[in-house]
């Protein structure tokens, strides 16, 4: 008997463009979402896009409440919720970077609550897909969370953000590459499920990031435009595949023991970006590929060391040799690689300098 089934969540609006965000409103109209809004937003968030989406709901005869995060945890979540009951608002709006919108998103997730998205930054794809993380004892990756209805992305003031956290997108798309060939692996060594198009459009993703890397430029509007959309392609093919395989192979397990071993000391996608050119390197040897990776990643600016990480040595090859324990997720990394061959690995790419 035939018994598979595919369930797959999307935006049903998604508008990015330049000065959209007095569009937040229609776009939310549209959704028919009955209720009040809760705005979720961080300090710096709140003041760049926030106070300008209250006003706009107020102007529409909305009595929206806000609550402003500054810290990506449960404890935030937990108070997320419980406005969102004390306000007996009826949908959640995230304004700002990953963090307000993972906060909003799980907030949701909990209270089987429609969720807006409207990122300020374009700093990976989190902003866009159905995945929150929020770091929780030793675990850093993402979980199924509630997807956003709608995302209204400014490049307004997306392209006015600091520009590391574009690059940083930037390097979250490009390492699909590398997430796409981990899950590839995984399916023909362990059987793993494999969704031909989300590994196809994920893949896609990358290619035309990489062929649009000279209309990425600091100062171009332009650029945070082609980021945007290659994120909500990202943030797609993770709702295709119904999981973050896509878009998170071995080069995000690598970044996930770095925010563990060095936390807050880089950007994830900058961390990501540097994992794929090791990551390359293991999947096709001298070949060109990860050079190609790592001269994408210059080419926009993006780290591909360990020191424009600003990350020790000692911490990079901790996170390669404990990087496969964290999730059961089979990928390049096998059963584990010890020191030596680490070492041998971050020196052939030169992410750590040889001693
Ligand atoms: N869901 C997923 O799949 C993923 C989620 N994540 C999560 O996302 C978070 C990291 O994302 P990130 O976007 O870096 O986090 P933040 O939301 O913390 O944003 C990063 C910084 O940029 C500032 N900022 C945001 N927008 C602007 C702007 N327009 N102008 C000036 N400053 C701005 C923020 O200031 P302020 O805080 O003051 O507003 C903050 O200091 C982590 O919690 C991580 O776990 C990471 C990867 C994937
Ligand atoms: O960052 C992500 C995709 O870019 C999400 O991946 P994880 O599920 O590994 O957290
Ligand atoms: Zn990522």
């Amino acid at each position: 008997m035939f018994d598979k089934t595919t369930w797959i969540r999307l935006p049903r609006n998604v508008v990015v463009g330049h000065g959209v965000l007095p569009q937040t409103t229609e776009a939310i109209a549209e959704l028919h979402l009955a209720g009040d809004p809760l705005v979720v937003t961080s300090p710096t968030a709140r003041e760049v896009a926030g106070e300008r989406v209250v006003d706009d709901f107020v102007a529409n005869g909305m009595e929206p409440a806000t609550v402003v995060v500054e810290q990506a945890s449960f404890e935030a979540v937990e108070r997320v919720i419980e406005t969102a009951r004390a306000e007996e608002a009826g949908f959640l709006v995230g304004v700002g970077g990953g963090k307000p919108i993972d906060i909003a998103k799980m907030a949701s997730d909990s209270l089987d609550m429609g969720f807006v998205s409207v990122p300020t930054a374009a700093s990976h794809d989190g902003i866009v897909s159905g995945r929150g993380s929020v770091p929780e004892g030793d675990s850093r990756h993402s979980v199924a969370a509630e997807p956003p209805l709608a995302v209204v992305a400014d490049t307004e003031i997306i392209a006015d953000a600091p520009w590391e956290l574009t690059t940083a997108g930037c390097a979250d798309i490009i390492s699909n590459y590398t997430a796409v060939r981990d899950w590839q692996l995984a399916h023909r060594l362990q059987n793993v499920e494999y969704s031909e198009y989300a590994g196809a459009l994920s893949q896609m993703t990358a290619e035309m990031l990489v062929d649009n890397a000279d209309s990425i430029k600091q100062g171009l509007e332009e650029s945070a435009w082609v980021v945007v959309k290659a994120l909500v392609s990202s943030g797609v093919a993770m709702s295709i595949a119904g999981s973050s395989r896509p878009a998170s192979g071995a080069e995000h397990l690598f970044s996930h023991q770095l925010d563990r071993i060095a936390p807050g000391t880089a950007l994830h996608g900058h961390q990501v970006g540097v994992g794929s050119i090791l990551t390359e390197y293991l999947h096709s040897g001298e070949a060109g590929r990860w050079t190609n990776i790592r001269d994408a990643l210059a080419g926009l600016g993006a780290p591909t060391t360990a020191a424009e990480l600003g990350i020790d040595d000692a911490a990079i090859i901790e996170a390669l040799t404990s990087a496969h324990e964290i999730r059961d997720r089979y990928t390049i990394l096998g059963n584990g690689m010890n020191e030596s061959a680490a070492r041998e690995l971050a020196t052939a790419t030169g992410v750590i300098d040889r001693a």
